[in-house]
């Protein structure tokens, strides 16, 4: 007997429903579904029950998504309230029957009515979001570091800049990463904030049995005024050749900076650590420093180039008027939002003084969707390209330009973390 839509209810969860809850969660990420009590435990210490939602076939939860506040840092280093949408999953048995579409659906309009500025998520698949307003602002870059091929001189001691690393232990990184992290997070366009529990779970201090922990080697690097103003994570496995010769990689887990000079002198000190012999770099933003800051930038592959962070904007004005502008210039965006939470048009008139976004009844010069601007808000993209693409309109000539005159960066954002 097939079940009719109405038939399944959608709502967020009680605190009894938890255990049930994650159980659907590992199942629809293909994880085995019997969590232990540990990790059951584990996810109620926050899982914040009206913020976590789920359908419910009869007693069995069939869909799960989860949302919690975090900020994000605008263009310019302003923190915007943003909605954290993670956790979505809607059973096989239970797929395209629109139950991610009732939660989106609900979520947003309470994040909306919250009076966040945007909401965020990591798109597990790239055609899932766009139709519910989001748009790819964040770009990341994976490369692998070929490192007798970079040129660095093996016999020289490191940092060969003056400042100096040492290796840590878990337990000083939770005391010391947090403020690095924060002086990282405020300017750095695209970044999120990283909760208590992210440096525990990230330094081994909680552990999930159904996540083996290795204990990685933690990197610190300090100013020659003593200011710690670099950390580098990272795991290192133990592979040797046939014939004797050391081929041991070491897989960044996490890399942040606070100084050119120390993000040079991290990545100098991974590539000069004796036996490794590949350098795996994790999540860097695409125009990082890292193939440029070798003597031969071809040693370091690009491995991987997609998007990460997704954005769903809000309130177009508050978005627009929370970030900078490098230059001076007046636009009027005509943006458009099926789901009726931020469309209309907006004119924007910014500089380097400030910005003022309000709705008008001006003539638009671009027409664009909601998540077209998302896309284009953290500066990573070209009007000039979406236009090419035919994803923004313009409606007056050289709109397109004049948009990216104001919108975008000299630098790209980047979003370190994944939630
Ligand atoms: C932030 C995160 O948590 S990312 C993790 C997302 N989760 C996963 O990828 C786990 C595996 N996948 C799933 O659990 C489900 O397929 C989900 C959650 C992606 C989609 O849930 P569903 O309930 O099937 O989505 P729903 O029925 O509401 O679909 C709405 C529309 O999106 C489309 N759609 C949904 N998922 C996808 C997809 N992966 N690829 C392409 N189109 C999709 C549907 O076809 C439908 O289109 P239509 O309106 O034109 O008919």
């Amino acid at each position: 007997m097939s079940r009719r839509p109405e038939d399944i209810e959608v709502r967020p969860i009680t605190e009894p429903e938890i255990p049930e809850w994650s159980r659907a969660l590992s199942t629809g990420f293909l994880r085995p579904p019997d969590l232990s009590d540990h990790d059951v435990a584990d996810l109620a210490t926050h899982v914040i029950p009206p913020r976590t939602l789920a359908a419910f076939d009869n007693a069995r939860c069939v869909a799960t998504f989860r949302s919690f506040p975090q900020e994000l840092t605008a263009v310019g280093g302003t923190p915007v309230p943003a909605d954290a949408i993670t956790n979505v999953s809607v059973t096989a048995t239970h797929r395209r029957r629109g139950l991610l579409t009732r939660m989106m659906t609900r979520d947003l309009a309470a994040a909306k009515e919250r009076g966040d500025v945007v909401a965020t998520l990591i798109a597990a698949e790239y055609p899932i979001y766009g139709r519910y307003g989001f748009g790819p602002a964040t770009h990341l870059a994976e490369w692998t570091i070929d490192v007798p091929r970079t040129g660095f001189d093996r016999h020289r001691p490191v940092p060969d800049e003056d400042g100096r690393i040492d290796l840590v232990d878990g337990a000083d990184v939770r005391t010391l990463g947090p403020e690095l992290y924060e002086r990282l997070r405020r300017t750095q366009p695209g970044a999120v904030t990283r909760s208590d529990r992210w440096w525990q779970v990230n330094t081994g201090a909680i552990r999930q049995d159904a996540r083996p922990w290795t204990e990685p080697f933690y990197a610190v690097h300090r100013s020659p005024s003593g200011e710690v103003d670099g950390l580098a994570v990272y795991v290192c496995d133990d592979h040797w050749g046939d014939d004797k010769r050391p081929l041991n990689t070491a897989t960044v887990k996490s890399l942040i900076a606070t100084s050119p000079a120390a993000e040079r002198a991290l990545w100098r000190y991974l590539c000069s650590i004796d036996w490794v012999t590949t350098v795996k770099s994790g999540r860097r933003a695409p125009d990082d420093l890292l193939p440029h800051l070798l003597p031969d930038p071809r040693a370091a592959r690009l491995t991987t180039y997609a998007d990460w962070l997704w954005v769903r904007i809000l309130d177009v004005a508050r978005a627009l008027e929370a970030r900078t502008y490098e230059r001076s210039g007046t636009l009027v965006l005509e943006v458009v939002d099926e789901a009726g939470l931020a469309g209309g048009r907006y004119r924007l008139e910014a500089g380097p003084d400030g910005a003022r976004c309000a709705p008008t009844d001006e003539d638009p010069h671009l027409t664009l969707a909601v998540g077209e601007l998302a896309t284009l808000w953290l500066g990573d993209e070209s009007a000039v390209r979406l236009a090419a693409l035919g994803r923004v309109r313009e409606q007056q000539e050289g709109a397109a330009s004049v948009t990216d005159a104001l919108l975008r960066t000299s630098r790209r954002p980047w979003c370190p973390d994944v939630f």
